[in-house]
């Protein structure tokens, strides 16, 4: 379907006023931003005045325990956990990243609620393979592969939490915990992973969990809202624009400091499926970046408790 959509005019008469935004601090000129408004690439495109100055009272984050630095000023590889429980592209990506440079860390461990991708008998098979030197690098797979079968493949052990019926070799929180401590994880990333994050690791990991969402929060967050159902509220809503929203954990769902956000169009003939795609392929990105920035230690926190990242570019830019 085309709709033609012309930039909206303004009432003769009438002005803009934008609120007095929290301004950048000597940061980048306002960069012109525009979205596609339908299917071809008529992007409505505006640029933001540019900003009073206003100095910013900015906190280091956490700084990174006994970090080796190096040449770089990133100090020493970060390690990370990831927790999926389902496809895992997030987890692919991020993995990716880590062994390409891109991200300055490692993932060193893979949690799941849902391991069952392979049976235990294929699992005996298989570590006979591999104890005997052959690993032909097939996968015997019985359920649909995700997350856990990504990690398996690639040699990062795999932690079942939390216990349920369809996983009863899952962990305690207490043993998940002395598991992240095995492993030195540094930073947890949730990737798609479906069940609530206990308060005691929250506690445990201070500033140090990222989620990403996919819809732009706190609009379509919370407990119900994941997968397919988030992109269909934002349809049904008529929300004109989603995306994803990469923020730190915090004892509730999706109601952590948000660190990230790219914008999507919705359009008018939109699925689910088809949003869940178009905001996909921003997730993939987004969440590198962020990421990366939390393993270079280039996050800030505002006076008023906003995480920010710092450009790894320069300095003096906000992202
Ligand atoms: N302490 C926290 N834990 C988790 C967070 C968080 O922000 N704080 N984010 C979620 C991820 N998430 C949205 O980004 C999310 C995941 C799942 C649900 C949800 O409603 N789950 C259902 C159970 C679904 C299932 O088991 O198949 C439920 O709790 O009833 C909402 C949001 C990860 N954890
Ligand atoms: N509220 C949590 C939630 O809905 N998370 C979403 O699950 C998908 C996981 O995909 P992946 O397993 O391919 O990374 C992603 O779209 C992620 O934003």
């Amino acid at each position: 379907m085309e709709a033609s959509v012309a930039p909206p005019a303004l009432r003769p008469g009438r002005s803009l006023h934008t609120s007095p935004a929290p301004a950048t601090r000597r940061g980048p000129k306002p960069r012109p931003w525009g979205l596609a408004a339908n299917r071809q690439a008529n992007a409505v495109r505006c640029e933001l005045p540019q900003r009073p100055e206003r100095c910013l009272l900015l906190r280091a984050s956490a700084v990174a325990k006994d970090d080796g630095g190096d040449a770089a000023g990133a100090g020493r590889r970060k390690r990370l956990a990831v927790f999926v429980s389902g496809g895992g592209s997030n987890f692919r990506a991020i993995h990716e990243a880590a062994l390409g440079g891109k991200v300055h860390g490692d993932v060193v461990a893979l949690v799941t609620d849902k391991p069952g991708e392979e049976n235990r008998i294929l699992r005996t098979v298989r570590a006979v393979i591999v104890s005997r030197g052959f690993d032909f690098g097939v996968t015997l797979c019985v359920a649909g592969c995700g997350g856990a079968e990504h990690a398996r493949s690639n040699g990062i052990p795999v932690v079942v939490f939390p216990k349920s019926k369809s996983a009863p070799e899952g962990i305690s929180v207490a043993e998940l915990l002395d598991s992240l401590r095995e492993h030195e994880v540094d930073f947890v990333l949730l990737a798609g992973y479906l069940k609530l994050i206990p308060a005691e690791l929250v506690r445990e990991y201070p500033r140090s969990i990222l989620n990403i969402h996919p819809s732009l929060l706190p609009a379509f967050g919370g407990k119900g809202y994941y997968g397919l159902k988030v992109h269909k509220a934002v349809i049904d809503s008529g929300a004109r624009y989603s995306g994803p929203t990469v923020h730190f954990v915090d004892e509730h769902y999706d109601t952590g400091k948000t660190l990230a956000q790219r914008v999507v169009p919705v359009f008018a003939d939109d699925t689910p499926e088809l949003l869940a795609a178009r905001v996909l392929h921003e997730e993939h990105q987004v969440y590198v970046e962020a990421v990366a920035a939390l393993c270079e230690d280039r996050i800030v926190w505002r006076e008023d408790g906003v995480p920010l990242i710092k450009s790894r570019l320069n300095p003096d830019v906000y992202l």
